[in-house]
Formats: C-alpha cells, sequence, structure tokens
C-alpha cells in the first residue's frame, strides 16, 4: 500500500523542511512521461466533435528534489495546460506521472487527493484564487481547516504564514482581498499554497501581473521559501529574464511539445534548438551587449488543431531541410544531470536522436 495514503491528516511542521527532501543524491520529485491532452473542438449545429487542440502532446521531464524547473514559451504552446495536468485540474488523455516514486492516480500508486496535499499551485490572477468574503487569514486557514486542523490551530498557522511571507498579520489578516495590493495579495497566495506544506509549489505567471519592483520582491521571497522549506518549484512564464533568475533548469515548449530542456545557463548561453534561439532574440532586453543581427522569431505558431508535420517549428525555421517534414525530432535522454536536449535534427546530432534504424523514418534518411 502507498505509504503517501498513511500521511496524517495534520501537516507536517510547515517551517520544517520535509525530511523526504532533504540531503542524498538529486532525485526526481516528479517524473512526467509522455503526458498528452488534446481539447475536442466542437463546431456545426450539433455540436460535433470537428477536431482536437493538441494542448499536450507527449510532454516528458523529470523534476528532482529542490531544483526549480522553469517552463517558457509562446501563448498557446500548453504551458498552463501542462500545469493543470500536474495538479489534476484536468485528467490527461495518456501518460504517466510519477510524484517520488509513485505513480498518480494508478492502482497501486499515489491518489490524487494525497498528491494535492503535496502540490500546490499559485495563478496568476492573485484577486479570483482568493474568497472577497473572507478575511486573508481565513483564505490562509482554509486548507489546513478542510484536512482537519482545529480553527483556532489553523488561524495561528495563517497568522505566521503571513509573517513569513513579509505580511503584518494584526494588520493584515483580517483584511479583505479588495483592500489589499496585487503584491499583497500574492503573498497571501504564497502563504495559502505553503499552508498545507507542499513539497512542490507550481507558479503559474505568479509575477507576472505585479509592477517591476514589487515582483523582484515577490521573487526574492520565493527564493528565500524554497531554500528554508527545501521546496521545489516549477516556475511557468512568458518572462525569460525572471525564468532565468529564478530557474536551475529551463524547459522551452513549442505547440504542446518540449523542444529544449537543460541547465539554464547552458541553454541561455547557447540555446540549441532554433525556436529558443529564436525565442532569446526575441528578447533583446536578456544581453544589453547584444546587437539584434537575425530578426526575432517572425509569424504566428501554427494551428495546434493540425500542427505540421515532422518538427512543428519547420514552417518558421531558417534551418529546415526535407527531414525537417519527414520525420519528428526527438528529444534526447534529460534525465541525467546536466543534460541539454534539443529535439531538432540539424542543431542537436549530439542529442542522440540517430535516424538510423527508425521505423517511423523514411529509409532516404537513415
Ligand atoms: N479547455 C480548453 N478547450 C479547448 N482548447 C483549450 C482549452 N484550454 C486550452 N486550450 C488550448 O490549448 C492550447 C494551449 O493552451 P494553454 O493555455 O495551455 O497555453 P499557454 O502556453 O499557457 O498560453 P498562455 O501563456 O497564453 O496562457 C491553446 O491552443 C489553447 O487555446
Amino acid at each position: 500500500m502507498s505509504t503517501s495514503l498513511q500521511a496524517p491528516a495534520q501537516p507536517a511542521r510547515w517551517h520544517e523542511p520535509d525530511p523526504r527532501d532533504v540531503g542524498g543524491p538529486a532525485q526526481p520529485l516528479l517524473d512526467v512521461r509522455d503526458l498528452r491532452k488534446h481539447f475536442p473542438l466542437r463546431g456545426g449545429a450539433l455540436q460535433r466533435v470537428t477536431g482536437h487542440v493538441r494542448a499536450v502532446d507527449g510532454v516528458s521531464f523529470q523534476v528532482m528534489k529542490g531544483e526549480t524547473l522553469g517552463v517558457v514559451g509562446e501563448s498557446g504552446c500548453g504551458k498552463s495546460t501542462l500545469a493543470r495536468l500536474l495538479i489534476r485540474l484536468i485528467n490527461p488523455d495518456a501518460g504517466e506521472q510519477i510524484f517520488d516514486g509513485e505513480e498518480v492516480a494508478a492502482p497501486r500508486g499515489i491518489t490524487v487527493a494525497a498528491m494535492r496535499r503535496q502540490v500546490q499551485m499559485v495563478f496568476q490572477d492573485s484577486a479570483s484564487s482568493l474568497n472577497p468574503r473572507m478575511p486573508v487569514q481565513g483564505s490562509v486557514a482554509f486548507g489546513p481547516i478542510a484536512h482537519g486542523v482545529a480553527r483556532p490551530d489553523a488561524l495561528a498557522l495563517a497568522r505566521e504564514l503571513l509573517l513569513k511571507v513579509g505580511l503584518n498579520p494584526a494588520l493584515f489578516g483580517p483584511r479583505y482581498p479588495h483592500e489589499l495590493s496585487g503584491g499583497q495579495k500574492q503573498r497571501v497566495n504564497i502563504a495559502r499554497a505553503l499552508a498545507l506544506r507542499p513539497r512542490m509549489v507550481i507558479l503559474d505567471e505568479a509575477v507576472s501581473a505585479l509592477d517591476k519592483s514589487v515582483e523582484a520582491q515577490v521573487l526574492n521571497l520565493l527564493r528565500a521559501l524554497k531554500q528554508e522549506l527545501n521546496l521545489t518549484y516549477i516556475f511557468i512564464s512568458h518572462d525569460l529574464s525572471v525564468v532565468r533568475w529564478i530557474s536551475d533548469r529551463v524547459m522551452v515548449m513549442y505547440l504542446g511539445e518540449v523542444v529544449e530542456i537543460g541547465p539554464s545557463e547552458a541553454l541561455y548561453n547557447a540555446p540549441r534548438h532554433p525556436y529558443t534561439q529564436a525565442l532569446l532574440r526575441s528578447h533583446p532586453s536578456m544581453d544589453p551587449d547584444h546587437r539584434m543581427e537575425e530578426p526575432p522569431i517572425t509569424g504566428d505558431p501554427p494551428n495546434p488543431v493540425n500542427p505540421p508535420s515532422g518538427c512543428r517549428f519547420r514552417t518558421r525555421c531558417p534551418y529546415a531541410e526535407a527531414v525537417c517534414a519527414a520525420v519528428a525530432p526527438r528529444l534526447g535522454d534529460s534525465s541525467t544531470p546536466g543534460a541539454h536536449c534539443a529535439a531538432c535534427h540539424i542543431q542537436d546530432p549530439a542529442s542522440g536522436h540517430s535516424l538510423a534504424g527508425r521505423a517511423d523514418v523514411p529509409a532516404a534518411f537513415h
């Protein structure tokens, strides 16, 4: 039987790192294999299914204990769908999700409820995540109370957490969300996410709506909390500078697929996939000395209902060759420490995605 099913209803003391995440060689906390979500598209008077949006289309990656994995990509590439799949706000069509060695929602694995106690999410819209009719200390205490913590203890915990995220509990605890600024509301959301003492926090555009100075404060807070509590983060953002600053490794998505993954510095200093190269070029602020010699990424992403054959980026790629239309490139094995992989026939032959012997590859390309 799963040990997680036997976890106590009361959260561990929130300010102590979970012993399962301290020390030892790097282990994956999350291992995602070939995850898929295709949304049906309906049309006509009868609302028949006319196609599928391939929002997440065979995504595999690992997140090691204590690391921050950044996730970047253009709008619509599937970042938020991936986040929602990981905490099972929506169910995947296929694939496996293994949390600390146990498969989520599998007969002998960890239940969704047990996984959710250990994985919390912070969204972009700080206002709508909080109950407008509840003082914010009540919102922070809500999760622990729902998990059986006595109300006075949960409120004491909420006040402690508000202090931890830089809000005076006596001043801010009794206030309602509309009485707080965006940055203060997001601090409350972080406190709320920590109240069940998660091991992993998924931050989906969590600082995107904040002013730059407030964003910096919240980012510093997130980094300090991660250090103190040995947390593991998945940090989703369209802001490449912020992702670089906070992430140990970065994963780049394009049209529902992972096109590149690697250590943050390696990926930013020497991006391998033409899409990542274009994405970084389109953000000149990444390098103040950089003079833009090539045009930034052009055109819109193709329709995710009918993505191009082979490599999905080939229609916008300056290096595309015949093989790119004929064969979908594979991402190399990113599970080894320091691995830097790109799913590109042309730019990353070192990834090991040899075409020889592959049944799906026309003989001309062997
Ligand atoms: N419930 C849904 N039904 C149909 N299509 C959906 C649904 N949710 C998302 N999509 C589509 O799936 C694709 C991926 O969307 P998603 O929101 O995950 O992208 P994203 O990278 O998070 O974009 P953004 O940064 O703009 O939020 C998009 O084409 C989107 O229109």
